[in-house]
């Protein structure tokens, strides 16, 4: 059985289909990255997941249970951090706790052993009586975390996590939710950070409402079509040009940051060596842009 499970599952917002027939499958123990740029769906999939906006198309379940009809026995196997981590900042640390281990049912010892171990994990313990507003980001987050985790939940959802908090803060962050993971939660987390996705069993790229890409990260960078090539240059639009001017062959050509990206078939590689290119392995962040050109039908090769 699939932890998490989508068919055609569609939202739309008026004339706007913000979520566009999706297909999902999520075996348990996985952390399933959500990519995408601002506007592409995320959080309507994950909101539509959590049982909190309605789909007008298609299907979902979690753990086997129907997202519509089933949500009272999802609820309680299952964690949702949002964007806006929904603390309260006029209740202290503790309090935070104590309430939404109250919404979760918790009671007596067990209450107290949860909310002890969440301090513990967040390293709140010497916080537990500071306003949760006083926190600065990273310490929010981790109590947010805490919050959403309480009841020992099988699926969590983590819409964006980490914006706003720091390197180090994110790193954290990052080795609290590995041993989640490890411990056989199932973790769906949105992220616009390439170093986050690349800590994912696997991961989903959407745009403009549709699912684009959906494999682990190693199948995804060893489908990748030909050799990558990068042409270091301080102007790589101009160097772009003079290529294309010479017609030279190739799958596909991007800038990316200081430097030229050229997709191109073992053949092609000699018509590229008046540029000194080095060959080099794709980062995750090529295999985006190479799917998304590809979707678009940007790719000429
Ligand atoms: N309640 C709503 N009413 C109308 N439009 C909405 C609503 N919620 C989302 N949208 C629109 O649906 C589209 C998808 O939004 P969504 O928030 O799911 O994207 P996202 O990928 O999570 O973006 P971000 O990375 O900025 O959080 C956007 O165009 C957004 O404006």
């Amino acid at each position: 059985m699939y932890a998490v499970e989508a068919v055609g599952l569609t939202r739309r917002f008026g004339s706007l289909t913000a979520v566009d027939h999706v297909d999902l499958a999520i075996k348990p123990g996985t952390i399933y990255g959500f990519l995408g740029s601002n506007g592409s769906g995320k959080s309507t999939m994950i909101r539509m997941l959590c049982g909190v906006l309605t789909p007008d198309e298609g299907k979902g379940s979690i753990l086997g249970h129907d997202i519509v009809m089933e949500q009272d026995k999802i609820r309680a196997q299952m964690g949702y951090m949002s964007q806006k981590f929904s603390l309260y900042p006029d209740l202290t640390v503790y309090e935070n706790l104590s309430f939404y281990a109250g919404m979760y049912s918790l009671k007596g010892n067990e209450k107290k052993e949860r909310i002890e171990a969440m301090l513990d994990m967040a390293d709140l313990s010497k916080r537990k009586r500071e306003l949760a507003g006083n926190l600065s980001g990273g310490w929010r987050q981790r109590l947010a975390l805490g919050c959403a985790i309480l009841h020992r939940p099988k699926v969590l959802f983590l819409d964006e996590p980490t914006g706003g908090v720091d390197p180090m803060a994110r790193r954290l962050f990052w080795d609290i939710v590995c041993e989640l993971a490890a411990a056989g939660t199932t973790i769906m987390v949105t992220t616009h950070l390439m170093d986050e996705a690349e800590r994912c069993d696997k991961v989903g790229f959407l745009f403009d409402g549709k699912l684009i890409v959906d494999d682990t990260i190693a199948n995804l960078k060893s489908t990748l079509p030909g050799i990558l090539l990068e042409i270091k240059s301080d102007e790589p639009l101009k160097l772009k040009k003079i290529i294309e001017k010479d017609r030279k062959p190739y799958i596909d050509m991007y800038p990316f940051g200081v430097a030229l990206h050229i997709l191109a078939d073992r053949n092609q590689l000699e018509e590229f060596t008046v540029f000194s290119p080095q060959i080099i392995r794709p980062t995750l962040e090529d295999v985006f842009v190479y799917y998304l050109r590809k979707f678009r039908g940007e790719v000429s090769g």
